[in-house]
């Protein structure tokens, strides 16, 4: 499945053609089969646009491999593109625990993950996040266990996933935050967003990455692919 038609909204970017033609080049040539198949199975979900972005995905496979990571975390996860993207980019023997109140979104996209022989990666956890962090932090031996962290869940709940990841995650590990330039949003004036959750979404953005980008224990990168992700790598 190629770009045309379905391609996400290119607000970072100066054009609609620059983002088609990166994903036209450089990402959809090197999409692995059952990400396309799942992207097509999201394609008539009125929130198809939830999805992580491809080019979002491919810098996540890297990163995933560059790390060697084997147990990773993610909240947020709808029909299951970075889910899966995961699951192909850890070894036989990793897992991916992944929550989300949602198990009906997550269905549409479980038999690709299973067509695809990576479903025994998966722990699909049906529930809210922040309790099960820190239910997971009760335990001292989840301190410093995972390798890599996505978090594509509430928006307005960053910081708090923040502070709790970054106890989760091990030094030296990644934590990737979506959706951190929120359509561009983060650099208009505060009226220039209508009103309602998009504006709440942009001043948690905003404080987000204030706060993130004083968190000492963070090496950080906040690169304008897809809708912007904040790129962390735990440092002590
Ligand atoms: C943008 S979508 C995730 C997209 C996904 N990463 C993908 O690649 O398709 C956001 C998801 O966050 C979930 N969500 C909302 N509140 C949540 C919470 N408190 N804990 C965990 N997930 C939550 C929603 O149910 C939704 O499926
Ligand atoms: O339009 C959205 C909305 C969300 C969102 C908002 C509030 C929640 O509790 C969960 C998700 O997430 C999005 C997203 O991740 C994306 O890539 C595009 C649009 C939206």
């Amino acid at each position: 499945m190629g770009s045309k038609g379905m391609t996400p909204n290119a607000v970072l970017l100066q054009s609609k053609g620059l983002y088609e033609y990166i994903l036209d080049t450089a990402v959809y040539p090197r999409e692995a089969e059952p990400l396309k198949e799942l992207r097509n199975a999201t394609a008539s979900h009125p929130l198809a646009f939830f999805g992580t972005t491809p080019d979002v995905g491919q810098l996540m496979g890297m990163l995933l491999k560059l790390v060697n990571a084997k147990k990773t975390i993610e909240l947020g996860v709808f029909t299951g593109y970075s889910l899966l993207l995961t699951a192909l980019n850890i070894p036989n023997d990793g897992r991916v625990m992944a929550i989300d109140p949602d198990r009906e979104a997550f269905e549409i996209g479980f038999p690709i993950m299973q067509k695809a022989g990576v479903a025994h990666k998966i722990d699909f956890i049906e529930a809210e996040a922040l309790p099960v962090l820190d239910k997971l932090l009760e335990d001292k031996e989840n301190e410093g266990s995972f390798d890599f962290a996505f978090m594509d869940a509430d928006k307005n709940n960053y910081l708090n996933y923040h502070e709790r990841l970054m106890k989760l995650v091990k030094v030296g590990g990644i934590i990737i935050y979506d959706n951190t330039l929120w359509g561009g949003t983060v650099a208009l004036p505060e009226n220039a967003v209508p009103e309602g959750g998009k504006r709440l979404w942009r001043n948690s953005s905003i404080e987000f990455n204030r706060k993130v980008v004083g968190d000492q224990r963070a090496e950080i990168s906040l690169a304008p692919l897809g809708d912007g992700i904040m790129i962390c790598r735990r440092m002590f």
